[in-house]
């Protein structure tokens, strides 16, 4: 318990580092969101080539005071006028999501290099547009970076769940995520449709995200997807939560839930893999055995792919079943169960030993920033979120909205 409050503690208010003289990334942050200080502010902290250069708001009374409490020294009347300071490197858009389109767009143009927090855009169509922009192609001579921050997905937990599954052979997923009802109000950007607002596009998008990468595939069909609202009349097509189901192309099925309107209590989220039966190798000497075969069936857990962080574990359980090969029969059954946790990679195993070695009290959106400065600097990445696949990201999501009957959420009319 000390462990965990003293991680958390120290992943809030990490120490501050000096920072590099000449190389130091400016980002200047468009919005003063709820989510900017962990995403970007803290995290930036303890990062010696990352300095938080300017805010801008709406409201200049709102970007001052952000600025002052988190000690940013330019203030800008504009979200264009941070996208036209030279001094900025890059930019970090924590608006609502169906603006991200809008301003990803502007600072592609502008040449800034892009967090864009997640999901990405409103639409795939939108998604297609973006990450298909001239200024990104490789071929350019210093193409912007644009990254959707998708920070679990830089977490070592998640990285060390999924090196304990084997995409081709799974053949269930199950996963869920929640909100406790009293962070979530209901006039919040969450549940505004024409702000890209439901639950699916807030939350869900971990579970799917999770669910592609567990696969290593994309989904062929979303079967069914069901969900609720608050039936007022006014939120009718934002989802506070849902249940769909989805069919893989390896004949594997999943299913993802979410609510933003939880109970008091906050659940961690949950994956778990089921897979198929596999042969293994016998137990015992090693030696061919012409007689018998030993089939196992896993199943990995992991609590907490979120926010793993503040707390996950990773639950392996094998079930094996040795049988005469001859009649199938069954001669012995038995299982074996560990349970593992990985708050660095160094803690994860030996196979992440490239990985950056990080430290225990790092957000996954210090793990995320860590990569993002390595793409800016050309320097080798061991985790990335491309374009193609923040696209395809959203392809899940429309496949899900289409099919709930709530519909995609609005394309933005900016050119
Ligand atoms: N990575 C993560 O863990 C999380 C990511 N998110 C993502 O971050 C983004 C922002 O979420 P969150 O910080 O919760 O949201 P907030 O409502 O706190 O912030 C949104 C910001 O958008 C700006 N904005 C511009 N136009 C509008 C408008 N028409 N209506 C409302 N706001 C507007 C506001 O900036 P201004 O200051 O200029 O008024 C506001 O600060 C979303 O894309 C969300 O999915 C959210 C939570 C967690
Ligand atoms: O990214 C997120 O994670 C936690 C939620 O509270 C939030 O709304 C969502 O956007």
């Amino acid at each position: 318990m000390f462990g965990m409050l003293s991680r958390i503690y120290t992943a809030i208010a990490p120490p501050t580092v000096e920072k590099s003289k000449d190389g130091a990334i400016r980002f200047g942050i468009l919005g003063a969101a709820k989510i900017a200080p962990m995403a970007i502010v803290v995290p930036a902290k303890s990062h010696p080539e990352v300095v938080v250069h300017a805010i801008s708001a709406r409201d200049r009374g709102r970007a001052e005071e952000f600025a002052k409490k988190h000690g940013i020294p330019v203030v800008r009347d504009t979200y264009q006028e941070i996208l036209d300071d030279p001094d900025i490197d890059a930019v970090f858009i924590p608006l609502p999501n169906s603006l991200h389109y809008e301003w990803a767009v502007r600072s592609v143009r502008a040449g800034k290099h892009v967090l864009l927090e997640k999901p990405s855009v409103d639409t795939a169509a939108e998604a297609e547009i973006l990450f298909g922009l001239s200024q990104l192609a490789s071929s350019q001579p210093s193409p912007p970076i644009i990254l959707e921050a998708f920070h679990n997905r830089f977490h070592p937990a998640v990285q060390k769940f999924l090196s304990l599954v084997s995409p081709a052979d799974v053949a269930h997923v199950h996963t869920d995520s929640m909100v406790p009802w009293w962070l979530t109000a209901r006039d919040n950007i969450e549940f505004n449709y024409a702000l890209g607002g439901g639950s699916m596009m807030m939350l869900g998008t971990y579970n799917f995200a999770l669910l592609r990468m567990i696969f290593a595939a994309e989904p062929a069909e979303c079967v069914s997807c069901e969900t609720r609202g608050f039936g007022d009349g006014v939120h009718d097509k934002c989802d506070t939560s849902f249940r769909a189901q989805f069919r893989f192309p390896n004949g594997g099925t999943a299913d993802a839930m979410s609510t933003m309107r939880g109970s008091v209590w906050w659940k961690p989220s949950e994956a778990r893999v089921t897979h198929r039966e596999v042969v293994v190798p016998n137990d015992g000497d090693g030696k061919a055995d012409p007689l018998h075969e030993t089939v196992r069936t896993r199943v990995v857990t992991l609590h907490g792919f979120v926010q793993a962080i503040a707390w996950h574990r990773i639950d392996v359980k094998d079930t094996f079943v040795l049988r005469a090969k001859a009649d199938g029969r069954t001669l012995r059954t038995w299982t074996e169960a560990s349970s593992h946790k990985a708050y660095t990679y160094a803690e994860a195993g030996p196979e992440f030993a490239d990985a950056a070695p990080g430290e225990p009290w790092w957000m996954s959106y210090r793990w995320q920033l860590e990569e993002f400065v390595n793409r800016v600097k050309g320097r080798p990445t061991q985790f990335w979120i491309s374009g193609e696949d923040s696209i395809n990201q959203m392809r899940m999501l429309d496949m899900a909205y289409e099919k709930s009957g709530l519909g995609l959420r609005p394309m933005s009319e900016f050119r």
